[in-house]
């Protein structure tokens, strides 16, 4: 078996629109290479994942896509709402990209804490809002008009995420998955064609998690939202995610169906911290072995997912707090 995928082993891109083209990028901080010479596509409402160990160079390829950060080489084009045409990314600013249908939720939640729930939402609808300042200071009608669409398309986006009976409490007093699911709605509110989600099941528990897997279900099947994920919980990536790619020292290493994925020998060596041929023999020896959730701590682990007598092998042992 190859270790690295160029070319998916499915083919999805018979006739489907491409949000993100990203082509050769390498992205350097100093001696430091976070992305390596990374060539992908996304297509029109998919579940894309984005996996790979800690320090793999999944935030840097998200801030690339969204103008956090310039790769040195390579190109990215972005459509972001369907039948957009195809424009580049690199040196637009960030704010620019949002406007071109890319919305993002953070690795560390950046809400405005002394806000309510409702003015957060409203914070990110009111980006893409067309009174000015000056019809706002003088209460126009557009702009009272627009005061009310907005109030209303919080209240929509907080009753999708589960959250309307939490509409007036300050953001910094809800408890931590409801302020992720409040960046959620927030990112919702720019109207994106596509959704990042930076690790949005971290410090979630199991129900939680359950109910986020829902919620990304929904934006996507519903809403038509392309959604392109970074999680380390491995039930959650697998259950939703439709295909996966995999970086590991900021270079792809795999491409693929969830299941095709879970048994590669390469992805296997990169979360073993072993080489592929180490985790290739392993694998033979335990031919179960395999990328699993562990349901106990919803971390990623390396397992053998049917023992016979139901136990199951970990090698990783790890949960999310250590390994960071
Ligand atoms: N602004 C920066 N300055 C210097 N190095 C950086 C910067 N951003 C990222 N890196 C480095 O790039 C590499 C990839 O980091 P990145 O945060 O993208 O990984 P990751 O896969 O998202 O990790 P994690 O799962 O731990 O969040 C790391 O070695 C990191 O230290």
């Amino acid at each position: 078996m190859t270790a690295t995928t160029e070319t998916p082993a499915v083919s999805p891109s018979e006739g489907r629109e491409i949000v993100f083209d990203v082509n050769h990028i390498t992205l350097r901080f100093g001696g430091v290479t976070s992305i390596n010479d990374v060539s992908l596509r996304m297509y029109r409402d998919e579940i894309l994942a984005v996996i790979g160990p800690n320090g793999a160079g999944k935030t840097s390829l998200f801030n690339s896509l969204t103008g956090v950060y310039t790769p040195q080489e390579g190109s990215i084009t972005l459509a972001g709402r369907t039948g957009d045409a195809p424009q580049t990314v690199i040196g637009k600013k960030t704010h620019v990209i949002n406007h071109m249908g890319v919305a993002r939720t953070f690795q560390n939640i950046r809400l405005f804490p002394a806000l309510t729930a409702l003015e957060n939402v409203k914070v990110g609808i009111e980006t893409r809002m067309k009174a000015g300042p000056i019809a706002s200071m003088l209460g126009l009608p557009n702009q009272r008009r627009e005061e009310r669409e907005s109030t209303q398309r919080a209240y929509d986006l907080l009753k999708l995420v589960g959250l309307v009976n939490r509409a007036n409490n300050l953001a910094g007093s809800l408890a931590y998955g409801e302020q992720r699911r409040l960046e959620i709605a927030r990112a919702l509110g720019t109207d994106p064609g596509v959704i990042l989600l930076d690790e949005p099941a971290a410090g979630t528990n199991p129900v939680e998690k359950r109910d986020l897997a829902d919620l990304i279900r929904l934006i996507n099947r519903e809403l038509g939202i392309s959604v392109l994920l970074i999680e380390h919980d491995m039930k959650l990536v697998m259950s939703v995610a439709d295909r996966l790619i995999v970086l590991n020292f900021g270079s792809k290493i795999a491409e693929g169906l969830p299941e095709e994925i879970q048994r590669n020998p390469a992805v296997i060596a990169a979360y073993l911290g072993t080489s592929a041929e180490e985790a290739e023999a392993q694998a033979e020896a335990q031919p179960e072995l395999e990328l699993i959730a562990d349901e106990t701590e919803g971390m990623t682990s390396l397992a053998e997912s049917t023992e016979p007598d139901g136990t199951s092998f970990d090698p990783t042992t790890s949960t999310e707090e250590e390994s960071r």
